[in-house]
């Protein structure tokens, strides 16, 4: 057996994949001239910068399994793998709590601005009236998306004592999840323009690219903050930049962007917002079990046994 693994993977998920098969690991070779590589190989291993096209597909006639070491399919042609008939496996799961931490994160540093007060004092400052700041206690938290990672979102908001409002017009998986950590379901417009913090969980498809622009900008309060850790391409970049220019929203974070990594863009200018290179969902614990499931998952078809993590 031939696996090409294109993209970073954790040395647990490596050890798996070595033991049943010759592995061809370099995690630049999604730069390289992959399709070669492809050629002869049985299974393809990638995270989100490998573009699995039809034509790479089609130029690896003995491809058995395509594995993703992440969530976000949008990446994959989805419809020339199933046509190929090459099952795609992803790690449903793994790396929702990191996700919803990383909301927190974000939440907390607009609510408190340690890192910010952190600077003042050591700059000689020590004005408390300025850095008086709010509570995420009674605020309210409007999810875009309540699957995986927006139900563990709400189950920590819970905990915080926030109001949790959720859209997602495909609900019933996650229906239970909702129910037990207090997400009222509403339509788009109520939870944006209800929200305090609006967090984008849903994934980037032709439904959802440009779903927060200048009109859905314009349902949220001046007051509120977006946070993205979705995908770059559901924000419309300039409707966000002006929005935020013009103190129609308070404040972005922003885990994704359209184009990553991004060239010189003018949000860097703003103050009000908060960028990081697509960590959301890194931490070692997700990593680790991103690499264990999808290497397993792999193995189990190429074994020709079921796997629970194909994409439907
Ligand atoms: N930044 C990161 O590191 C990181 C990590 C993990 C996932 N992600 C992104 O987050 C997305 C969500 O991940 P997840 O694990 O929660 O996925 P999920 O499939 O469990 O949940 C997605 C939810 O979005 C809903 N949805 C689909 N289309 C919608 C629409 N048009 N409007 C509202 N809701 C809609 C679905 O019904 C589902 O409940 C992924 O697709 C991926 O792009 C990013
Ligand atoms: O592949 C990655 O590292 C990004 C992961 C994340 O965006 C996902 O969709 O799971």
């Amino acid at each position: 057996m031939k696996i090409v693994v294109s993209e970073l993977i954790w040395e647990e998920g490596l050890q798996i994949l070595s033991e049943l098969g010759n592995v061809v690991y370099d995690a630049s070779l999604w730069k390289q001239d992959l399709a070669r590589e492809l050629a002869d190989a049985d299974a393809l291993v990638v995270r989100n910068q490998t573009r699995v096209t039809r034509e790479m597909i089609q130029a690896a006639p003995r491809l058995k399994v395509i594995g993703r070491l992440g969530v976000g399919l949008d990446n994959i042609d989805l419809a020339a793998a199933r046509e190929a008939g090459i099952p795609v496996v992803y790690a449903r799961n793994a790396n929702a709590i990191s996700v919803a931490e990383y909301v927190f994160a974000a939440m907390l540093t607009f609510a408190r601005r340690l890192e910010e007060a952190t600077a003042h004092v050591k700059g000689g400052g020590w004005n408390r009236r300025f850095y008086t700041r709010m509570e995420l206690y009674g605020k309210t938290l409007g999810l875009i998306g309540t699957g995986e990672i927006g139900t563990r979102l709400a189950h920590r908001a819970q905990a915080f004592g926030m109001k949790i409002l959720g859209y997602d017009p495909f609900i019933p998986p996650y229906e239970v999840a909702c129910t037990e950590f207090g997400v009222q379901l509403a339509d788009l417009k109520t939870v944006l323009s209800q929200a305090d913090f609006v967090s984008l969980h849903v994934p980037l498809n032709n439904a959802t690219r440009n779903l927060i622009n200048r009109e859905t900008l314009s349902l949220m309060k001046p007051s509120a903050y977006l946070i993205n850790t979705a995908r770059g391409g559901v924000v419309n970049e300039e409707d966000l930049y002006n929005a935020l220019r013009e103190g129609k929203i308070s404040g972005a974070a922003l885990d994704v962007l359209a184009q990553e990594p991004p060239q010189d863009s003018p949000l860097f200018k703003l103050n009000n917002v908060i960028l990081t290179p697509h960590i959301a969902g890194l931490t070692e614990e997700a990593q680790v079990k991103t690499s264990l499931l999808v290497a397993q998952e792999v193995v189990k078809i190429l074994r020709g046994e079921p796997s629970s993590c194909v994409v439907r």
